[in-house]
């Protein structure tokens, strides 16, 4: 964002993540994302008055809370003078907040914003039958007894079940897992491998979490109804070990797949944000920033059957290319583990030089250097809030960036819709 007024990523907070079903299923997803903007304000201790801007993603929302921004800020206790809205792009929903917000900013709009995202698929939105639906706005023009008789009476016992959320791509009518299967027969990775990754995400997650790695972004949640605390994440898993790991069946392709549920990402409930402001901005608060948002980029797949969760070996070269930086030159790479098999794809791809001429010209993206992807675990093991995740990302990230006193980190994630993000952030200290 060269010529602008420069972006900084001051902090990130994030709520402990839970396998769906658990302690957070009395909530709603706005009171979890207020959790998370809470624990952000508080920790950093940022002048609320200063924040110009509240974005929250979200990709299952929840038609009580349609702008569920607003009411996770405002529940959150930020100012009501301060303006939000909710965004969505699937898994990329907060990163487009983000992108929104970091443009702001550098365009002196706002001098500091708030990015979250947030989801729960413990409160997933089930709606009645379309025939049902049609049916009630045919009562609530006519209420009269004959009329709700008339329509009753057209009812079959089927139109009575609910309808549940169909988890599929809507263009393509698949679930993410078979589509990372058929990026698998496009691109052939092995079945130890994706096994191998998903001990590697497990154990280097445990390893973080016994390190303390995330103390500085976890924030408790208390759920009142249960009177319990949740303090920690409660997916990475002691027990997933090649052992074990060997002996799964594949569950989206039970004859020839490599997707296990352990090399699977799981449903899980989570909010994360982070707090964005300029340089100047940030000195006048006394607020240290964490790393600088040096630049961004979304991109799309060519084709949603073979390629849907190809986003980031198409969206990464663009993002270094610009900058002119080689794979070799970024110190912390976080990308988003939806499947271990989603990642070893991406990985191959980008050293490929027939992907290269399919998509970068020609020009070779290179080996990204495997020691320096998600050193402390990824969603295989943490889960996968869908929206969060990518706000949990960037906060890993830039905590790793000072940490490991790296100066680039690259930020990417996969998407529903052949949708990719890629984010570059650099120390400001290095
Ligand atoms: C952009 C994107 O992010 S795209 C991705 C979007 N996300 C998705 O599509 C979600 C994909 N995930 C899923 O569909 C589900 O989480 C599934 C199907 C993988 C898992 O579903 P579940 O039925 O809950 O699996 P469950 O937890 O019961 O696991 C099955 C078995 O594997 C075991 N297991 C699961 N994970 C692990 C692990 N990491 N290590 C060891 N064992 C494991 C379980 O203990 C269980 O064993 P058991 O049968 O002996 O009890």
């Amino acid at each position: 964002m060269s010529g602008l007024t420069r972006v900084v990523l001051v902090a990130g907070a994030r709520t402990p993540f839970l396998d769906s079903g658990g302690a957070y299923s009395p909530l709603m997803t706005y009171e979890l994302a207020a959790h998370s903007i809470a624990g952000l304000v508080s920790k950093t201790g940022v002048d609320v008055r200063r924040i110009g801007m509240v974005t929250m993603g979200t990709v299952l929302h929840e038609i009580e809370t349609s702008n569920v921004a607003r009411e996770s800020m405002l529940t959150a206790g930020l100012p009501a003078t301060i303006p939000a809205y909710t965004t969505s792009m699937a898994g990329l929903s907060a990163s487009v907040g983000f992108a929104n917000l970091c443009d702001m900013i550098a365009l002196g709009r706002i001098e500091a914003g708030i990015a979250g995202g947030v989801e729960s698929f413990s409160d997933i939105p089930i709606r009645f039958s379309q025939t049902i639906r049609r049916a009630a706005m045919k009562v609530r023009q006519d209420p009269s007894a004959k009329n709700i008789l008339k329509l009753v009476a057209t009812l079959r016992p089927r139109d009575l079940l609910p309808e549940m959320p169909k988890g599929t791509d809507f263009t393509t009518k698949k679930v993410m897992g078979v589509c990372a299967e058929a990026m698998v027969k496009k691109f052939s990775v092995s079945r130890a491998d994706c096994d191998a990754f998903t001990e590697r995400s497990h154990q280097l997650a445990l390893t973080a979490i016994a390190a303390g790695r995330y103390a500085d972004e976890l924030v408790p949640v208390h759920v009142p109804s249960l009177n319990t605390t949740v303090t920690d994440d409660d997916t990475p898993r002691a027990d997933c070990t090649h052992r074990k790991l060997v002996n799964m069946k594949p569950i989206f392709d039970t004859a020839q797949g490599v997707i296990t549920a352990a090399g699977s990402s799981r449903f899980t409930d989570g909010s994360a944000a982070v707090l964005m402001t300029s340089e100047q901005a940030a000195q006048s608060m006394g607020l240290t920033p964490k790393a600088v948002v040096v630049d961004y980029q979304f991109s799309a797949v060519k084709d949603l059957n073979t390629e849907m969760l190809l986003g980031p070996a198409v969206t990464i070269p663009k993002l270094l290319g610009r900058h002119g930086l080689h794979m070799d030159d970024i110190g912390v790479w976080e990308l988003h583990e939806a499947f271990a098999a989603q990642i070893l794809v991406n990985v191959a791809c980008m050293a490929r030089p027939e992907f290269a001429d399919e998509y970068h010209a020609g020009q070779v993206p290179g080996q990204l250097p495997m020691d320096r992807l998600n050193a402390w675990g990824g969603s295989l093991a943490l889960g996968n809030p869908f929206a969060a995740t990518g706000m949990r990302l960037l906060s890993t990230a830039a905590n790793r960036l000072q940490a490991e006193g790296q100066r680039y980190a690259v930020v990417s994630s996969c998407a529903g819709g052949g949708l990719g993000a890629a984010i570059l952030l650099q120390n400001p200290n290095v």
